[in-house]
């Protein structure tokens, strides 16, 4: 798939709809190179990568359920257990956010948000699918991850096999686009120019 093919059909699929194969070691590891070209300030490499997989999956489901028992209804629970059991493999993205330097901690989040993308096109390329979650660390998981108190989770990226691939409709570009010069000002794309 070239890059601009992968660009045009990369979609999210919800986590219950992926399934195994997850990418395998060495699928994983080209996933995981290709967020070294992410557009980076600094070149701080601001983020890191924690893979959750096999057992990793199974202790965090264990996790999740001691901790929502008496948070969620069992039905509920069940269901949000049983998708994190099912999905095949879990990149939780953390921030490690380099303090009093000249690239801004704003610059140092857009660029691990620019390392996610790169992880979900490269899955995508390869044939593979995923989503990303957000998640508030709260005192459990913080510590879990070893966060600093500066950094956050900046996603959870859930990967695996689409069950169904699909498309997504897209809006026109042309929507969120802008033209500018002193002349004219602001312009929207589709404007007559003159
Ligand atoms: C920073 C960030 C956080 C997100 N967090 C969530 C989330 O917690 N839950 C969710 O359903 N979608 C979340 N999404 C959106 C999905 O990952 C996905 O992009 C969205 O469903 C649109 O699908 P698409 O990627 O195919 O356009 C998040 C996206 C971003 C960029």
């Amino acid at each position: 798939m070239d890059a601009i093919e992968a660009l045009m059909s990369r979609r999210s699929y919800a986590r219950g709809n992926l399934i195994e194969p997850a990418p395998s070691e060495v699928e994983l590891e080209i996933i995981l190179q290709a967020t070294m070209t992410a557009p980076d300030h600094g070149n701080l490499k601001p983020w890191r990568f924690v893979v959750v997989q096999g057992q990793g999956i199974r202790d965090l489901s264990l996790l999740v359920k001691e901790k929502y028992a008496n948070a969620m209804s069992s039905e509920h629970l069940e269901a949000f257990v049983s998708e994190i059991t099912d999905t095949p493999l879990m990149i939780f993205v953390c921030s490690k956010i380099v303090l009093d330097h000249h690239v801004s901690v704003f610059d140092q989040h857009l660029a691990g948000g620019a390392a996610c993308e790169h992880i979900l096109l490269a899955a995508h390329a390869l044939g593979f699918a995923g989503i990303w979650h957000s998640l508030d660390a709260d005192d459990d998981l913080r510590h879990l991850m070893q966060l600093k108190p500066e950094d956050n989770i900046i996603g959870v990226l859930s990967i695996g096999t689409p069950k169904r691939t699909s498309k997504a409709k897209r809006k026109p570009f042309s929507d969120y686009a802008q033209t500018w010069d002193m002349e004219h000002g602001l312009q929207n794309w589709n404007a007559e120019s003159g």
